[in-house]
């Protein structure tokens, strides 16, 4: 996720690469590859990263935060933005762990990002401003679409649109399984597959109808949609997918209690 903020930063040129520093905890290959492909600064040292940043984003697994603030809180500039793309952690636990009024904002982009095209949410941490606010959007901007909500239903934008890209993915696999069954080749699915995924994104992005119209269009009576439409009913596979999505759901919010509980 770090490199796809990267590589959208820099190919909008948003931002340039003298201005962004990118560190890691132990991979040097990964960091010499960065430096390499982008002419960023890279470096190990995280309290190198962030001493002189203005805007420092937090993109390591959840579990990463607290014993990164904890490396780096003396060493930041109070003034400075902090940006979090971790799933379920809360801004104030941010705040907490950084011991003084900092502007945090969290964010949750998706895979997209790699290609502009993350749907990423973003919200208000107690201390960040209204311009600050405008500039983490003019950043992420650089990877997608960002839309701002309320810090409650984050949680919420990570089960459906941060999760949401790898089950379309799943489905799309079993497309690939069923038209492999069927003797198409791998590039016959490929042609077939990746189009029509696209028709249907850029069809939904152009019309008002909903998903049931839509696909309610496609059913000719006793045709093959109808057919295959009657086993996704037995299988109750709506269903299942909506439970799936509400366990992502609340996993975030496991995500930001387990990792976010009292400070030491
Ligand atoms: N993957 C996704 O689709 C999305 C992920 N997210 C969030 O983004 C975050 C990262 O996910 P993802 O990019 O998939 O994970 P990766 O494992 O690919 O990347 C995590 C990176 O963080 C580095 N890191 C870990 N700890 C520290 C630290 N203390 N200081 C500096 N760097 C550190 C790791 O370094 P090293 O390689 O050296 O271990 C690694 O480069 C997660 O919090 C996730 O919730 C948000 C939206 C979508
Ligand atoms: O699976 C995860 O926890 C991260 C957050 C959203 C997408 N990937």
């Amino acid at each position: 996720m770090a490199e796809a903020i990267i590589s959208g930063l820099l190919k909008t040129q948003t931002v340039s690469p003298l201005n962004i520093t990118a560190t890691n905890l132990e991979n040097t290959e990964r960091l010499e590859s960065l430096k390499k492909r982008y002419q960023i600064k890279t470096t190990h040292s995280r309290i190198e990263a962030i001493k002189e940043a203005d805007v420092i984003i937090f993109a390591m697994k959840p579990y990463g935060i607290k014993e990164c603030i904890k490396e780096i809180k003396p060493y930041c500039n109070k003034e400075a933005l902090f940006i979090s793309i971790l799933a379920g952690i809360p801004t104030s636990y941010i705040e907490d762990l950084l011991e003084f009024n900092a502007a945090v904002i969290r964010t949750m982009p998706n895979t997209s990002a790699s290609i502009g095209l993350s749907a990423t949410s973003m919200s208000k941490g107690a201390y960040a401003n209204h311009k600050q606010m405008e500039y983490a959007k003019e950043l992420f901007e650089a990877i997608g679409s960002v839309l701002f909500i309320e810090e409650e239903k984050q949680n919420a934008a990570t089960g459906i649109a941060g999760s949401g890209p790898a089950y379309f993915y799943y489905f799309i696999e079993a497309m690939y399984i069923a038209a492999e069954e069927a003797n198409l080749t791998k590039n016959e699915a490929d042609s077939l597959i990746k189009q029509m995924i696209i028709g249907v994104g850029k069809k939904l992005e152009s019309t008002n109808k909903s998903p049931q119209e839509l696909y309610q269009e496609i059913m000719s009576p006793k045709g093959t949609t109808e057919a295959g439409f009657k086993i996704l009913e037995e299988e109750q596979l709506q269903q299942h997918f909506i439970k799936a999505i509400k366990r992502a759901i609340q996993r975030s919010v496991e995500l930001g209690s387990v990792y976010s509980h009292k400070i030491e």
